[in-house]
């Protein structure tokens, strides 16, 4: 934590992490109460779900997706659908307050065209994991990805862009937003399964969104 002083080298007070990944600590806390409410919503008309990846294994993560594109896991492979196949319905709009925390953050980190079309949100509970992998089902690989971190702790799994390469674990805590683009907007990353106390608010899970341009 004392470092913080001393690597905060933006006028916003963030982290740069990497060629073009910027972390801003508590960044979401003054939307969570808006967050909260939007994801109520969204979960009333898209519950959550676990995907069966393309080799048939059920995810330990549960998601769900709000914005006109979501992002979907099966037999057939990994892709964004206009249409939630479990309601037959369009994904639930994404909430202003969604969008906008996304593209402030996103401009933050030298990102100023950002607006996101797909939002999808993970929850994990402890034990659940994602493991590494690169965000390479967007057409434009020039728009960032930004994640924001509510609830539990996490160890983001930062690697490089190559499947090998060592990962750096990076500590997520509620309230916090990472930004990757640029030269790193294909590195591999994922998340150490969860484990740690639950979180005083939102108890034994940790939910991430995640907002990309889809197309
Ligand atoms: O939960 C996270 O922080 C990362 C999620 C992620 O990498 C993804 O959904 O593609
Ligand atoms: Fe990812």
């Amino acid at each position: 934590m004392s470092l913080d002083l001393f690597t905060a080298t933006h006028a916003d007070a963030g982290e740069q992490i990497g060629a073009g990944t910027w972390l801003f600590r508590q960044r979401a806390l003054p939307e969570v109460a808006a967050l909260a409410g939007g994801l109520r919503l969204i979960l009333a008309q898209a519950p959550w779900r676990h995907l069966i990846t393309p080799g048939g294994h059920r995810m330990a993560v549960a998601m769900t997706n709000c914005g006109t594109l979501g992002w979907h896991s099966d037999e057939a492979g990994y892709r964004y659908q206009p249409v939630d196949p479990l309601s037959g319905h369009p994904w639930p709009a994404m909430p202003p307050a969604f969008a906008e925390l996304a593209r402030q953050a996103a401009a933050l980190a030298g990102y100023p065209d950002f607006h996101p079309d797909a939002c999808l949100i993970n929850r994990y509970r402890p034990g659940a994991g994602l493991s590494l992998h690169q965000d390479r089902n967007e057409q434009d690989h020039g728009q960032p990805v930004v994640s924001v971190s509510l609830g539990m702790e996490a160890r983001f799994l930062w690697g490089g862009l190559q499947r090998g390469q060592t990962a750096l674990k990076l500590p997520l805590y509620h309230g916090d937003i990472l930004v990757w683009g640029g030269p790193d907007r294909l590195r591999f990353h994922g998340i150490a399964p969860l484990q740690g106390p639950p979180h005083p608010e939102w108890g034994l899970k940790r939910i991430n969104l995640t907002f990309r341009r889809a197309r």
